[in-house]
């Protein structure tokens, strides 16, 4: 049966079909898959990312996680078989209008400042709070981004989440998932027993 505890996990940045292989059984929510973006050592050719999502387990949610991606690069996402577009960088105008997922829009926060979103409302189901680098596995203030306003969206916390930081994160912003890739992460490898331990702190934290 499907746990229904309040606070969901994605596990993001597979590279490995093994790596998918790891969330069988593991309470996951969602998973992320990085596309064209080349900069990232868990960048996925979409050839790779064809055989990963084989792999993944199908109550498991799958999201795309890019950088300002191009119409060109949305068309092949829609192709694959992904429920989510996480957007960080630029939403461009034309992947706004034109996909068909809904979209996740990422801020890395440097510095307090909160961001303020508004564009294409009705394309975003979640905001998605990072660290200032993506997929560096620092976090940023929690506190600061308080007042954050999810405008009934959900929210989504990234950024140097581990097993023994993620309470303390969820008591100070209340998200409604929380996503991790370092953090769950040995020797740059998904680590089964992080994995395990970090989504047991989430769900026993309700
Ligand atoms: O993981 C990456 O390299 C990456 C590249 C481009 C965009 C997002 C990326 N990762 C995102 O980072 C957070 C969590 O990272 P961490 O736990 O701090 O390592 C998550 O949203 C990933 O989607």
């Amino acid at each position: 049966m499907k746990d229904e505890s309040l606070v969901k996990v994605k596990i993001c940045g597979l590279t490995s079909t093994k790596e998918a292989s790891l969330l069988y059984k593991s309470g996951a929510d969602y998973t992320g898959l990085v596309l064209f973006y080349e900069k990232s050592r868990r960048n996925n050719t979409v050839a790779n990312a064809w055989q990963i999502l084989r792999y993944v387990p199908r109550e498991i949610q799958r999201v795309a996680v890019t950088v300002s991606p191009t119409l060109e690069q949305l068309k092949l996402i829609e192709q694959m078989d992904f429920h989510i577009l996480q957007v960080h960088g630029e939403l461009r105008e034309e992947v706004a209008k034109a996909a068909g997922l809904p979209i996740w829009r990422a801020y890395n926060i440097s510095g307090g400042e909160i961001p303020a979103p508004g564009a294409y409302d009705e394309k975003i189901t979640g905001y998605v709070l990072d660290g200032a680098v993506p997929g560096a596995g620092r976090s940023f203030d929690w506190s600061a981004l308080a007042d954050f306003d999810r405008r009934g969206k959900k929210l989504i916390l990234a950024g140097g989440l581990k097993a023994d930081n993620v309470c303390q994160a969820i008591e100070a912003l209340h998200p409604d998932v929380v996503d991790v890739s370092s953090g769950v992460e040995t020797d740059g490898g998904k680590d089964a027993a992080k994995i395990k331990e970090f989504v047991r702190k989430v769900k026993q934290y309700g």
